[in-house]
């Protein structure tokens, strides 16, 4: 194998000052073009801009771009065009284009955007995603005829070729392109050897692409492992220039805070208004997911889990609703930290059948951290830090995407300070000046005038309740993915039939923590929340997404799901008297009255 790399640079200073190409001056079909105008992407973002040609050339290409640049098209385009505009009039054995991801959640989200660029430019491609839970005879199918690109996990290709539903000489004889996105965390997934083992069916022919949001010694694996001679593309947005790391649209604070008081400060946070919606909020355990939600149901804030525990059909729909704007706060646990966590947590019994217990209860292809496209997220909160430089990388990736502004809130205890110390020194670019600053708008007074409140609610949320509230989650949600199973497979554009921020807690909140009276909120705050409204209506986005983009179904619909309520008759939303329609009113007559 050569080993020459060819390393292009693109000076992020010399971007106002180049040429700035269109797609279709990049070579792009008109029929990609007229497709990303409907999605109204107009033009290309630096890493496609250097990307495309250099993949439309057939050149086999390493792209690293920090989070949220746009890596998907910029590989997604010029595959597309190649498998479009293919020559080859041979009927082929196998799929022409495969493309590794490693989480299920990502093969959803890639598998969709392929679909729905096809669907557009009317062509002739047929893509099929695969899961490693899928059965032989589903994967059979999934590769009838066959696919032109597959779209999958790495475990899943063992598991066709060992099945025999996937043969290593149409492999062989038909792969063009293969692409591993998110190249950075395929490794630390555990698929290592499954990509070794695909890696040996891949012809010398085939275009290789690798896409990562970080480099790592992984990424140089993998690199080595896939890649003849490739351009490595690095955009000074990444590599080595560190406070680039995130993208500079996303504003990085922190607050300072004992843990036991962290309940108290993102009660303060949200509820004062001084945080901009939609907020994707990161505990490290499902439990603290859990006694995070359950705390602040009480104080009206509704909010949607989302953990590895989920089954899977769930977890798709959330992240559907949750981009869709049905809510406004997700609660995500996320992958890596869950696994650790939950093995740690059985770690008093025997350690080797714990482990494969967690292992067991988890889905180890979970993830929504890395590559998920959250639309619209303008607010992440770490509400307990990620153990590692990197994990704060790809969560606060989550927001910032494209050309959108965001901020990240991170809330430190004094045992997580040398863990922030590192992620800041990670960021420094000159050794000097910190990225991340301590957030201005909460004041101690506006924290303390919630103190007595906040204290006595979070005595309430027992490890009993959170206990009981999490096998209700899931038991709720294993009900409701076999009925979204069945219902999606013939409605798969209907998603406003269950809501995933039901209230889980046995008692409604109490009507005065719903509001916050105006006495409690010194005037500092009150302006600070003003101009949080104020910046919110600036940017069109003054009326929760709750409904954005979504009929209202008519309450007699006879829909198989509209009756459907997996906690029993007694808060089914038909005749529409369920607690939580009746508190979402009380609600909506009590902000108008006091909006905080
Ligand atoms: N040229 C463009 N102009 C505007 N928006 C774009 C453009 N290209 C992609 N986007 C949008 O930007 C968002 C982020 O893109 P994408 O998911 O590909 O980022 P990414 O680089 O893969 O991020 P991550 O590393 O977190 O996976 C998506 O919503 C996508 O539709």
């Amino acid at each position: 194998m050569e080993k020459v790399s060819k390393v292009v640079e693109h000076e992020e200073e010399k971007e106002g000052e180049e040429e700035e190409l269109s797609f279709e001056e990049l070579g792009l079909d008109p029929r990609l073009v007229r497709a990303l105008i409907k999605k109204e992407i107009q033009k290309p973002t630096p890493i496609q801009h250097v990307a495309i040609p250099l993949i439309l050339e057939g050149k086999d290409v390493v792209a690293r771009a920090k989070t949220g640049s746009g890596k998907t098209f910029a590989y997604l385009l010029p595959l597309l065009q190649k498998l479009f505009t293919g020559s080859s009039t041979k009927k082929k054995s196998g799929p022409s284009a495969v493309v590794l991801v490693p989480t299920r959640e990502l093969s959803q989200q890639v598998y969709k955007e392929i679909s729905s660029l096809i669907e557009t430019c009317r062509v002739q491609v047929k893509v099929a995603q695969l899961t490693s839970s899928m059965s032989h005879s589903d994967l059979r199918t999934a590769l009838a005829g066959p696919p032109d690109i597959i779209v999958a996990t790495p475990a899943c290709i063992p598991k066709c070729l060992s099945a025999g539903v996937l043969q290593p000489t149409s492999i062989n004889e038909s792969l063009e392109i293969l692409v591993l996105d998110e190249a950075d965390l395929l490794l630390s997934y555990g698929y290592e050897d499954d990509i070794k083992a695909f890696a040996a069916h891949v012809p010398r022919s085939c275009q290789c692409l690798l896409m990562s949001a970080t480099s790592s010694e992984d990424v140089e694996k993998l690199k080595k492992l896939i890649l003849h001679n490739p351009f490595i593309l690095t955009l000074p947005e990444v590599g080595d220039v560190k406070d680039d790391l995130i993208p500079k649209n996303v504003q990085q604070f922190s607050i300072s805070c004992d843990a036991r008081d962290k309940l108290l400060h993102i009660l303060s946070l949200l509820k004062l208004d001084l945080v901009q919606k939609k907020v994707l909020i990161f505990t490290n355990s499902i439990d603290m997911g859990f006694r995070l939600k359950l705390f602040l149901e009480k104080f009206g804030i509704k909010s949607a889990i989302l953990n590895a525990e989920l089954p899977q059909n769930s977890r798709l729909h959330i992240l559907e609703e949750f981009n869709a704007g049905l809510f406004d706060y997700l609660i995500a646990t996320d992958d890596s930290q869950t696994k650790e966590k939950e093995a740690n947590e059985e770690g008093n019994v025997d350690k080797r059948k714990s482990r494969k217990r967690a292992k067991q209860k988890i889905d180890s292809e979970f993830g929504v951290v890395r590559g998920i496209d959250f639309k619209n997220v303008y607010t992440v909160i770490n509400f307990e830090l990620p153990p590692s430089a990197s994990g704060y990388i790809h969560r606060i990736g989550r927001t910032g995407r494209a050309y959108n502004t965001g901020a990240s809130i991170s809330l430190v205890s004094p045992d997580e300070m040398d863990n922030f110390e590192e992620i800041q020194s990670f960021l420094r670019a000159d050794g000097d000046t910190d990225i991340i600053v301590p957030f201005p708008l909460l004041t101690k007074n506006a924290v303390e005038s919630l103190r007595y409140r906040a204290e006595d609610v979070s005595k309430s949320v027992t490890k009993l309740a959170i206990r009981e509230s999490r096998a209700l989650d899931l038991r709720n949600e294993i009900l409701n993915s076999e009925k979204l199973k069945a219902h999606f497979e013939s409605n798969p554009k209907d998603l406003d039939l269950l809501k995933h921020d039901k209230i889980l807690s046995k008692n409604p909140p109490a009507p005065h923590l719903r509001d916050v009276p105006d006495y409690l909120v010194d005037p500092v705050t009150q302006e600070a929340s003003k101009i949080i409204k104020l910046a919110r209506a600036a940017m069109g986005n003054v009326q929760s997404g709750r409904r954005r983009g979504f009929k209202r179904k008519s309450r007699n619909d006879k829909d198989p799901l509209k009756t459907f309520s997996a906690e029993g008759p007694k808060r089914s939303r038909r005749g529409g008297g369920n607690r939580e329609d009746k508190n979402d009113d009380q609600n909506n007559r009590r902000k108008k009255k006091n909006s905080v």
